[in-house]
């Protein structure tokens, strides 16, 4: 009998083309993503080069990092987001790649249509010139990021050059309490490793509290594996995985799903298989949770103050931590309740599904943003935006004084014309709170959608737990 192996090794051992002698492996590339931001210099690459793209049907190409999300009939103003999309949109007529252009209702963030199109499917080697790609992890499958080079080796082979990383395993058993969301899942897992904790790993998350997750969550939480220092994340597929895939547009149908049903049915960590590394958290006694600094792992609970950097005995850590707390505007020891904010974004490939859009709504509903507060809404996709759209979402959004928005990546990264003024404080369901993140001089808080919900009709911090 074989050594017992777990998901990773399982997908991994199944797209080795070719192995040398130091370990590193050519790699089968199962889906290629590609958006606006990191394939002009990969296209044109092929172009000097006279080479085609191997596997046009294979490769999905989006515009969302540049677009406006306002009115897109208007065009884009700035000139250098109207280039980026309009060579997106000539590399894909060109190459003869399916392209979703911002008119179109399946556009959305890159990491959002590939699951709603069935493009990602379990046991799958997905790639992206992004960071985020380990979103698709949810689905069992083995997604990363890639540099623009291997972008251009992607397109031109449908291969990759890897090394294999080690194998950590995040339990987490228990039930989420009422108000406690996969974000703070994810939140929880960076504080406790910090964001180097997962470095030279990827991560399989098990335990009770992802079996009992839904796609949506498991998605939010294997979006921030790369904010915890992984080179990915997954969760191992199961009947939440197969009904969520069955009927999406790519999806295989019929006796083809059956028999790919029956594969991804094999993909689990076998009894006894080896981590290089355990880590465990009670699910059932996690808060609510917001970031107070400048990095993922800045956690504190919604009961909690603002931490003293001055007590870190790590000299490099504690001046770090302190330059953090002078960005963000704060003072130790105040109450996280009392904070007050500015904005608030609810979107980005984190938390911007039609679940956590319901997450939202139920807290928004009947009631108003505070005064001081701008609040927007950027639905994940045009699928997104719809499915809400029929369900009254928008309505009730709208009627509490939230900006509706067309879909993109919007103000998680100031690359468009969305952004934070100087010195804004933001309550956002994004993934990434760096200096000058959201816009330079901004101040970004991470939290779940409910909480950034909460946050934009109180105009402070509030602990959702504490809300009917
Ligand atoms: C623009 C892109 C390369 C980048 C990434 O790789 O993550 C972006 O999506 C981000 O979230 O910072
Ligand atoms: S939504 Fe944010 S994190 Fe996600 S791909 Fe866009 S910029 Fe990156």
């Amino acid at each position: 009998m074989s050594a017992p192996r777990t998901l990773y090794d399982k997908i991994w051992d199944d797209h080795v083309i070719d192995r040398a002698e130091d370990g590193t492996c050519l790699l089968y590339i199962d889906r290629h993503l590609v958006h606006e931001v990191t394939s002009p210099q990969a296209f044109e690459g092929l172009r000097v080069a006279g080479r085609k793209v191997r596997s046009p049907e294979k490769t999905l190409a989006v515009v969302d990092h540049n677009i406006p999300t306002e009115d897109r009939r208007a065009g884009i103003a700035d000139e250098e987001s109207r280039i980026q999309v309009e060579t997106l949109a000539m590399n894909a007529r060109d190459f003869g790649i399916e392209y979703y252009d911002e008119l179109d209702v399946r556009q959305g963030i890159v990491h959002t249509i590939g699951p709603e199109q069935g493009f990602t499917l379990p046991g799958m080697t997905i790639v992206c010139g992004d960071s985020h790609t380990s979103t698709h992890g949810a689905f069992g499958a083995l997604a990363h990021g890639i540099g623009t080079s291997e972008v251009e080796h992607v397109l031109a082979t449908q291969t990759l050059i890897q090394k294999k990383m080690r194998n950590l395993r995040v339990t987490v058993d228990g039930t989420l309490p009422h108000g406690v969301t996969p974000k703070d899942v994810t939140l929880a897992i960076i504080g406790e490793t910090g964001t180097a904790g997962g470095t030279g790993f990827v991560i399989e998350y098990a335990g009770e509290v992802f079996r009992a997750m839904s796609m949506e969550g498991r998605m939010t939480v294997c979006n921030m594996s790369i904010e915890g220092g992984a080179r990915a994340g997954m969760v191992a597929p199961d009947e939440t995985t197969f009904a969520y895939v069955k009927d999406k547009p790519k999806a295989p149908k019929g006796a083809a799903f059956d028999a790919a049903r029956r594969y991804w049915e094999t993909l689990r960590s076998d009894e006894g298989a080896f981590f290089d590394k355990e880590i465990r958290l009670d699910g059932s006694n996690l808060p609510p949770l917001v970031t107070w600094g400048t990095s993922p792992e800045d956690v504190v609970s919604i009961t909690g103050i603002v931490p003293d950097p001055d007590l870190i005995e790590d000299e490099n850590t504690r001046a770090s931590k302190q330059r953090a707390l002078a960005y963000m505007g704060l003072t130790a020891g105040t109450k996280i309740t009392d904070i007050p904010i500015d904005r608030v974004f609810i979107g980005s490939c984190t938390n911007s599904r039609i679940e956590d859009l319901r997450a939202a709504a139920q807290i928004v509903a009947g009631q108003k943003v505070h005064e001081r507060v701008n609040a927007w809404i950027v639905p994940g996709s045009g699928i997104v935006k719809m499915h809400a759209e029929a369900e009254g979402l928008d309505k009730i959004f709208k009627e509490a004084g939230f900006d509706w928005r067309e879909p993109g990546c919007s103000m998680c990264l100031a690359m468009n014309a969305d952004r934070l003024a100087p010195g804004e404080r933001c309550a956002s369901t994004s993934n990434r709170n760096f200096e000058g993140r959201q816009g330079h001089r901004g101040r970004t808080h991470l939290v779940s959608p409910a909480m950034a919900a909460a946050a934009a009709i109180a105009g402070h911090f509030v602990d959702v737990r504490t809300l009917a």
